[in-house]
């Protein structure tokens, strides 16, 4: 069972209006990684083996409980900025927003389809920006004839310029972070889910995005933003939730939980 840790704002969701449609629902969410240690070694035969031989226990299975009973309701038009430190849980509950992670207890509800933009998204290395804006557009579920209608305009938000034609292996991580951007940001999504992937563009790039998900909003998706730049946070959400350890510490109007965030930091520097 995790209780907030220390003294903390009370966690205040907003109050939506009244006509606001829900698009995603956190019920007491927890997520519980299970990591191998102290078994000095990978987890490999030849280890297995060598621990026979040695008469050593097996490894012990150790629980990270990343995410701790996190309750929250996302409606249509809101763009979401979870903001923490380092390891409070952020990706995690993104990832498990997804679809990707299941929670150990709890549920999330989702009214349309997430979609998770990050910087690791697979893409293949191998074939030119060109073929994988045709793949990543039919991997959203584009068809042949809209990617057609739109293919000018991802390569353009882009701004790969000639690099087009080249193998993606040729990119810098801020190449390929702003082609896959443009590619995942040239459908509408129901729940647009972005880690960090702003963060390796450069300035510009920075805020033709941060108009582009302002842009999503607007088509009434629903848009979860992970940053540790409170900047990006203010300047594109109109809403945000602070993990601290995993707890949700605060939810509401976005100026107040960056704020409120800001003020213990400095206090505890
Ligand atoms: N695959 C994994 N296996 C085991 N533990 C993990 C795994 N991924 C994350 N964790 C742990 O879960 C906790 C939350 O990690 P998470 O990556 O969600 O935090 P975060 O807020 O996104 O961090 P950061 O800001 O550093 O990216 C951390 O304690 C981390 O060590």
């Amino acid at each position: 069972m995790a209780v907030a840790e220390t003294a903390a704002p009370t966690p205040a969701a907003p109050a939506p209006a009244s006509d606001a449609v829900p698009t995603v629902i956190a019920d007491n969410v927890n997520i519980i990684y299970k990591v191998t240690a102290g078994s000095g070694g990978k987890g490999t035969a030849a280890t297995a083996f060598r621990r026979i031989l040695k008469r050593q226990d097996r490894p012990t299975i150790r629980e990270v409980h990343a995410v701790k009973n996190v309750t929250f309701t996302a409606h249509k038009g809101d763009a979401i900025g979870l903001i923490g430190r380092n390891g409070s849980g952020k990706s995690t509950l993104l990832r498990a927003i997804a679809g990707l992670l299941p929670p150990a207890s709890g549920a999330i509800y989702t009214g349309g389809q997430p979609s998770l933009l990050g910087v690791n998204a697979a893409m293949m290395n191998d074939l030119t920006g060109d073929r994988n804006v045709v793949l990543g557009c039919l991997a959203m579920g584009m068809t042949p004839e809209e990617i057609d209608k739109r293919y000018d305009e991802i390569v353009e938000f882009s701004g790969i310029g000639d690099f087009i034609d080249l193998p993606m292996s040729t990119y810098s991580s801020g190449m390929s972070a702003r082609l896959k951007f443009a590619i995942a940001s040239a459908k509408t999504h129901d729940i647009l889910l972005v880690d960090e992937a702003l963060a390796t563009g450069d300035a510009e790039f920075r805020v033709r995005s941060e108009q582009k998900i302002k842009d999503l909003r607007d088509q009434a998706g629903t848009v979860f933003l992970v940053s540790h730049s409170l900047d990006v946070v203010l300047d594109t959400c109109n809403r945000a939730i602070w993990l601290d350890k995993g707890v949700l510490r605060m939810d509401g109007d976005v100026k107040e939980v960056v704020d409120a965030y800001n003020q213990e930091a400095t206090g505890k520097r």
